[in-house]
């Protein structure tokens, strides 16, 4: 083992490597699946908590599996046994005994990450903290605003409450979950959940000190309603999406103007052929899909035609910074307003390529995968209630629509000039038809792998997208 910053220096690490062992497993953003990870211990860093009731220990534990090599963030809190209710424990190490508990589930670790970080902070109650359980590749902590008293004293801090992301996949460099979010808000743009704090730390990476973020606070939106909750409900009633997604494509038209304003790319290279990338992009993803879900194979000949169709598009988007992983999950509907969370791009891709500039459309694409899935999981009905594939069909077509529309009015009202026919990206109808076939079709191979991976259930989803897509 390494002696390079953040390596570790206590023996009873590796003692709690080996209780991990057995919990990590059963945590759904352990990222290895059905066979079993090396784990090694990489580094650790202890934060000290205000109070000094537990010790703060993050572990920096790097899986191995075929397939799989990444180096996992798993804060842990030590405390004496007995010492406190209410909150998960992994188990008992060493003599004398230490209770090992899950810190993402502990106030100790909260309120040593609250004193840690940078940025405003916000006046949180890290005592009555909600460790979120849904689908997740991270862990998020819900910290309630403090109560009135509480709040003057805690000295001119934003108010509460505030949601708390602890990246469990560590990158080197800069998050864009941290970044993104940053610039957007510094540059006004207001349908973004405001960052309040974020942490930085080093873990060695092979032979060398990898540094980056480790979890980022921002503002809770509290009452909020995710949207692909919203919209599986709704197509479960039978109820149109259509004036959502309008509303929905107009949050995302403004979203790509931010970008573009907040965080401006070079333009690319006359040299490069960007039709071509485009194409040669889509045959990698095949590539890459086909070898995790090998009963794709028999598309390789309708998907190398479609990359042929690609490749002779002549006029294409300028590219820009995008949200690199955009679905119905990561938008938000609160006070009548959609927000956009999640800027980390799509998990399953390398760092390198999340913030690359990209074609604003891919967004797009992303979100009109969703609506798929929304009528398949929220099983679209129609005004019987009775669920059926015409209905289905035209639930996803009215909110296809209504996102289209939405997204189409307000880059030509941001953007009036560039609409030289109608277009306000200057593109053809049938460029973009094309584009936009390509990418979802793209998106829906990703998304074939993703659910081979964690809910194999729900494979036929992309899969029948798949088939429709190249048809
Ligand atoms: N600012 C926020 N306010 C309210 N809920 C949020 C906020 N940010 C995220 N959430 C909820 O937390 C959950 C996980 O957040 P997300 O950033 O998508 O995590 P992951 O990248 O791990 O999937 C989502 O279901 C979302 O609804
Ligand atoms: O939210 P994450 O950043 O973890 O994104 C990953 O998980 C998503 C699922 O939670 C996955 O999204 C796919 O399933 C959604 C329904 O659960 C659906 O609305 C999306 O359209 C579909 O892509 C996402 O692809 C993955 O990167």
């Amino acid at each position: 083992m390494m002696t390079t910053p953040g390596a570790p220096d206590d023996l009873a690490d590796e003692e709690l490597v080996r209780l991990l062992a057995d919990w990590l497993p059963e945590r759904r953003w352990f990222p290895v699946k059905g066979v079993v990870a090396a784990l090694d211990l990489v580094g650790a860093r202890d934060l000290r908590d205000p109070r000094d009731e537990a010790r703060v220990r993050i572990l920096f534990v790097r899986a191995t599996a075929p397939g799989t090599d990444v180096v996992l963030q798993i804060p842990v809190t030590l405390r004496t046994p007995g010492g406190r209710d209410g909150i998960t424990r992994i188990g008992v190490i060493g003599d004398p005994p230490l209770e090992v508990h899950d810190g993402c589930g502990d106030p100790a670790f909260l309120r040593a990450w609250l004193a840690a970080a940078d940025g405003p902070g916000a006046a949180v109650d890290p005592q009555r903290a909600r460790v979120l359980t849904g689908e997740q590749s991270n862990t998020s902590i819900v910290l309630p605003a403090l109560d009135a008293g509480e709040d003057a004293a805690a000295g001119g801090l934003p108010p509460g409450p505030a949601i708390l992301k602890v990246f469990r996949t560590l990158s080197p460099g800069d998050n864009p979950d941290v970044d993104v979010p940053r610039a957007l808000a510094a540059h006004g743009w207001r349908h973004v959940p405001r960052p309040l704090g974020w942490l930085d730390g080093t873990w060695p990476d092979r032979s060398e000190v990898a540094e980056g973020h480790l979890a980022v606070l921002s503002q809770f939106l509290a009452g909020a309603q995710d949207g692909f909750e919203l919209a599986c409900a709704m197509a479960g009633r039978g109820e149109s999406f259509a004036a959502h997604a309008r509303a929905l494509g107009g949050v995302v038209a403004g979203m790509h103007g931010a970008l573009a304003a907040a965080l401006p790319v070079p333009p690319p290279p006359a040299t490069v052929h960007r039709a071509s990338s485009v194409a040669q992009a889509v045959r990698d993803r095949f590539r890459w899909a086909a070898a995790a879900v090998p009963v794709l194979d028999k598309f390789a000949g309708a998907v190398e035609d479609l990359a042929v169709r690609t490749q002779h598009l002549d006029r294409l988007p300028a590219p820009q910074r995008i949200h690199g992983d955009l679905h119905l999950g990561q938008a938000l509907y609160a006070d009548d307003l959609w927000f956009i969370t999640d800027f980390e791009g799509e998990p399953l891709a390398p760092v390198a390529a999340r913030t690359r500039p990209d074609l604003a459309l891919r967004d797009v694409a992303g979100m009109l995968r969703s609506f798929d899935y929304a009528a398949a999981v929220g099983a679209a009905s129609g005004a019987d209630g009775i669920p059926d594939e015409a209905a289905a069909q035209a639930w996803t077509d009215s909110a296809r629509q209504g996102l289209l529309v939405g997204y189409r009015d307000a880059r030509l009202s941001a953007r009036p000039q560039d609409g030289a026919d109608g277009d306000p990206d200057a593109i053809s109808l049938e460029t973009r038809a094309q584009l936009l076939r390509a990418l979802e079709l793209d998106k829906a191979l990703y998304e074939a792998v993703y659910e081979a991976r964690n809910r194999p259930a729900w494979l036929p989803i992309p899969l029948m997208a798949i088939t429709r897509l190249l048809a």
